[in-house]
């Protein structure tokens, strides 16, 4: 058997990384910088180049059409966002095909050695990346350090799925016999969102590299900063120089990834809008495509629900991220007979998050991506009150005591009341901090207003009654029903869409479907019977 690490020169299974942040106040390498532990809100600029091909950063070329990247805490640029053209996609691709030229023939147990060296580093490094993550994206270092834990867990998950990739083996008449192989794609395409920068990039890239693949992935233009710490940690690890690679751009990069021939597949995370165009352009080249879209999930909070567990959830399902999550549950549909008690300690407990700092350890909700979004969701408030919703806290623009935030995208978590199913707020996905309640009295009646949305991303139900919850669970039209709980989405278990939320998955067994596909090999042991 060919061993993979040890002896080939090629692709080390550690190489020496160095980082290219600079600091304004230090010029150290990132990743290995202690003191970066102690890197505050507003002092961090990223000068260095964030695309990444060949096994090397590349510095972006078109610089009269870079934009500015904001630090959403306080305003100030981070970065600049210049995007790859044409060129650049194709130098990426390629790149991507002659290393997958050479990985797809690797078998699964020596890329599930690498794969698990990856989830070492990133383990190793996860404050460091979360702290990145924070000051790129706005989020609390707590849910940051949370997401980073759930990358490589992601990436150790799918190692462990390399080795079992297999076939079958099918017997025929005569002593003839078929088997199957399970083959990669080629290169596939991966397309994120803002709001989990690296979550995105690990749920992409680690079934995808399982299977024998390689990736050109791109960030959203406006958290460009972590995709490249994967990438060099993939190669620290030891993929083959060009195995994941990343370009920065928006729309327009977008499009050219879609578009070019010698792409296989194409994972998209991203708004239904986004995604139907992803889809459109994917079709012309006969793409696979998965696609992660938005949502407007419903969680039906029934009276023989243990209601603390009840109002923690509606909280987990509201406010991480600031609201900014595809999946949660912001449709919050409570029966009319606890709706008082369940209200009072919302509120209470809404009024209670801490927002400021994202960097600080008792930070619970950070700053919004940034001003237009942040504006956005403010708009989306004005509406749900001209339309005769009532605000019971929040939902205005938090200014924080410390100066160095003055300039940041806070807003007070918002709840909502007196609402009504035809409410701009209750049919539309906000992606801001704002929960929506709505009264209810039958589970007939409660179902057929939560399915009553194009969307089908996640949904949930608190009962203390099985029977019930399992019949809720197996009615909403949703990839994900959570009981008694929501937003907990462990890498074991499926994750995606029914409706307009899109297709295909991530996460769990099943994701290895989508980033592989099935050869069948038959095998004549007799004579080839003419019929001319
Ligand atoms: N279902 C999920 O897993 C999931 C996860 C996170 C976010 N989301 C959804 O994402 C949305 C928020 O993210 P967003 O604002 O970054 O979404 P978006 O659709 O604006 O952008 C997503 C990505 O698509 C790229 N893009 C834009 N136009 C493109 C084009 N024409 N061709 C190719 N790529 C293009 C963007 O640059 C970005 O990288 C919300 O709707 C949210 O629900 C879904
Ligand atoms: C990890 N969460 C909270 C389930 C979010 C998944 C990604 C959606 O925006």
């Amino acid at each position: 058997m060919k061993q993979w690490i040890g002896k080939s020169n090629e692709f080390p299974l550690r190489t020496q990384v160095t980082s290219h942040f600079k600091f304004k106040m230090a010029q150290t390498p990132l990743l290995s910088l202690p003191e970066f532990r102690n890197v505050s809100t507003g002092s961090l600029v990223v000068k260095e180049a964030l695309n990444f091909w060949g096994g090397a950063r590349v510095q972006g070329k078109d610089t009269k059409n870079s934009e500015p990247v904001y630090e959403p805490a306080t305003g100030r640029v981070l970065c600049d966002l210049i995007p790859c053209g044409e060129e650049e996609v194709d130098q990426a691709i390629k790149s991507a095909h002659s290393a997958y030229l050479k990985w797809s023939k690797l078998a699964g147990i020596e890329r599930a050695r690498i794969l698990l060296e990856a989830a070492r580093i990133i383990r190793e490094r996860r404050d460091q990346i979360a702290i990145l993550e924070v000051i790129n994206n706005g989020k609390s270092i707590t849910e940051a350090k949370v997401d980073i834990d759930v990358a490589w867990q992601c990436i150790e998950y799918y190692a462990g799925i390399a080795p079992t990739l297999a076939g079958q083996h099918i017997q025929l008449p005569g002593g003839s016999f078929a088997y199957t192989r399970r083959e990669p794609l080629g290169v596939c395409v991966g397309i994120g969102a803002w709001n989990y920068p690296f979550q995105i990039a690990a749920w992409k890239s680690a079934p995808a590299l399982a299977c024998g693949n390689a990736m050109v992935f791109k960030p959203s233009p406006m958290t460009p900063v972590t995709a490249v710490i994967l990438a060099e940690i993939y190669k620290e690890a030891g993929v083959p120089d060009g195995l994941f690679n990343v370009v920065q751009g928006a729309a327009e990069t977008g499009s050219l990834l879609c578009h070019h021939p010698m792409v296989a597949k194409v994972s998209f995370t991203g708004s239904v809008p986004t995604g139907k165009k992803v889809m459109e352009m994917s079709a012309k080249g006969v793409k696979q495509v998965t696609l992660e879209l938005g949502g407007k999930s419903p969680l039906i909070i029934f009276k023989d629900c243990e209601l603390e567990n009840a109002v923690r959830g509606a909280l987990m399902a509201n406010f991480l991220t600031q609201g900014e999550v595809c999946c949660n549950g912001t449709r919050v549909f409570v029966q009319r007979d606890i709706m008082k008690p369940f209200v009072e300690d919302v509120v209470k407990r809404t009024k209670a998050i801490a927002v400021g700092d994202p960097l600080l350890d008792g930070t619970r909700m950070g700053s919004l991506i940034s001003k237009p979004h942040m504006e956005k969701v403010l708009g989306f408030i004005k509406q749900a009150k001209e339309q005769g919703a009532t605000v019971l806290c929040g939902g205005e623009p938090f200014v924080s005591s410390d100066p160095k935030l003055k300039g940041g995208y806070f807003l007070s978590p918002c709840v909502l009341d007196n609402c009504r199913d035809d409410m701009t707020c209750v049919k539309e996905e906000i992606f801001g901090p704002v929960m929506s309640i709505l009264p209810f009295d039958t589970e007939e009646e409660v179902l057929q207003r939560a399915n009553n949305t194009t969307f089908g991303l996640a949904s949930g139900v608190f009962t203390r009654d099985i029977s019930r919850a399992h019949r809720v669970a197996e009615n909403l039209q949703a990839g994900t029903c959570f009981i008694n709980n929501y937003n907990v989405s462990p890498v074991e278990v499926p994750f995606g869409g029914y409706k307009m939320s899109g297709f295909g998955r991530e996460n769990g067994m099943v994701t290895i479907e989508y980033y592989s596909q099935l050869k069948t090999v038959v095998v004549e042991m007799g004579d080839v019977e003419n019929y001319f």
